[in-house]
């Protein structure tokens, strides 16, 4: 387990600084700016039973939430039996399992860094009558004493972009996220400045 959780948080990091390689941050010091989202981890373990028939079309395993974390990446442990469900364009896609792979789920807080330029992505996971489903989620965060959450200004500076969501301390945050309820994407309108009224 131990090696597991150091193995994964490499990952993430890694992608963190792929990602701000795109988004154009090319130094270190830059690059560290993102990456300083994968600086802590915690885990999930999440355990699904089978429900029976009559009700596994009116049971959500886990309701629509984006993860209120910079990176997730998650196991779907049990690759017999889909269960991960992803937001496109109103509608939900199931992500079908695959053997030793990893999903990178974007969070809010890059979505913040990034002003906007990563989404982080809505999803929930669905019960099956039949076959009971783990799946293992590893969440990246700064540390909890790190500075704050908001726009990088390396970011907006080029196109005399304004920032689009608040800046917060990591604490700030963090009790943000304890106060709210798993909902949607609801943290991002809170972080948001201008939140525009969201679809029906
Ligand atoms: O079970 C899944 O596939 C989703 C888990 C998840 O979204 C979470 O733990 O935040
Ligand atoms: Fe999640």
């Amino acid at each position: 387990m131990e090696r597991y959780s150091v193995e994964v948080q490499r990952v993430a990091t890694d992608l963190l600084r792929v990602m701000a390689k795109n988004l154009g941050l090319s130094s270190e010091a830059e690059k560290r700016l993102l990456t300083r989202v994968a600086a802590a981890q915690s885990m999930r373990m999440n355990y699904y039973p089978a429900c029976p028939e009559s009700h596994a079309d009116k049971v959500l395993g886990l309701s629509p939430h984006s993860d209120a974390v910079g990176l997730t990446l998650l196991l779907q442990v049990t690759t017999t039996s889909p269960g991960l469900q992803i937001r496109r364009q109103g509608r939900w896609v199931p992500v079908a399992p695959l053997p030793g792979a990893l999903i990178a789920n974007v969070g809010d807080v890059v979505e913040v860094l990034t002003n906007g330029k990563y989404k982080s992505v809505e999803h929930r996971a669905v019960v099956s009558a039949s076959h009971e489903r783990v799946s293992m989620a590893a969440f990246h965060t700064a540390r909890f004493d790190d500075d704050a959450y908001g726009p990088l200004q390396e970011m907006m500076l080029d196109g005399g972009e304004q920032p689009r969501y608040r800046t917060m301390s990591v604490e700030d945050y963090v009790k943000l996220v304890f106060s709210s309820k798993l909902d949607g994407k609801n943290i991002m309108d809170a972080m948001k400045i201008n939140p525009s009224p969201s679809p029906p």
